[in-house]
């Protein structure tokens, strides 16, 4: 059974303070560091790269979860490798074969785990072919590019068809996720869950963590 995971996504932080968000975003009970990694191609933002993750790492023991929302992944798997990524996800849309930059990672890197995600607009069955040899599927909530946008509920039935058939695979859902929204998408079958804005503007970021976990295990997903 796949436990709840609550991922924070450091995009609606303050990069000026990253690590010292970091460390407190662990101590309030985040099990993932979501860090969003844009190239101004595959999305039109720029956020931050391998250089940032190596830094963090030095101050951070904590699970780095970066999601690449980047054309060429297969170019940036040596680079998150050896700045100490935790877990490597990057689109089924990209340009590269997804086969490779899997193989890259599982010969290299054993210490990263690698995932795959999917926009709102493409089809499930795009990413089938790759599931079994997947860490996690990430299913895209908003269309990547920006924090603070509204969630599509229509994203749900991929969450729910993935469940069904991988009642084992851990299924991350981002994008428009809060108090609001969560329920449907664990009820969907989603057990890791990133927020930005609905942590980050929260009174309180540890209360909101906690509540947020507690509604992935109030939908049937163990801690
Ligand atoms: O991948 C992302 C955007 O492309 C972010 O992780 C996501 O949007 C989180 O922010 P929020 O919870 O505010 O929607
Ligand atoms: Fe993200």
């Amino acid at each position: 059974m796949p436990h709840a995971k609550i991922a924070p996504s450091l995009l609606s932080g303050d990069f000026g303070k990253l690590a010292d968000e970091c460390k407190m975003l662990l101590e309030f009970g985040a099990n993932y560091l979501h860090m969003d990694v844009m190239d101004g191609h595959f999305v039109p933002n720029l956020t931050i790269g391998a250089p940032v993750i190596s830094s963090l790492r030095k101050h951070i023991d904590g699970y780095i979860d970066c999601h690449l929302m980047v054309t060429h992944p297969l170019q940036w798997v040596d680079d998150f490798g050896k700045a100490g990524a935790n877990n490597f996800t990057f689109h089924v849309e990209s340009e590269d074969d997804p086969s490779q930059v899997i193989t890259k990672i599982r010969n290299n890197y054993k210490n990263m785990n690698v995932s795959m995600a999917i926009k709102p607009d493409t089809p499930v069955e795009k990413i089938l072919p790759y599931v079994d040899q997947l860490d996690m599927v990430l299913v895209m909530t908003v269309e990547p590019g920006f924090g603070g946008q509204a969630f599509l509920t229509s994203c749900l039935s991929k969450v729910a068809y993935l469940r069904e058939r991988y009642p084992d695979l851990d299924i991350q859902v981002d994008g428009g996720l809060s108090m609001d929204t969560i329920d449907a998408a664990v009820k969907a079958g989603a057990n890791v869950v990133v927020a930005g804005s609905a942590i980050f503007k929260a009174n309180s970021l540890s209360q909101m963590i906690k509540a947020l976990k507690s509604r992935i295990i109030q939908g049937g997903f163990p801690e």
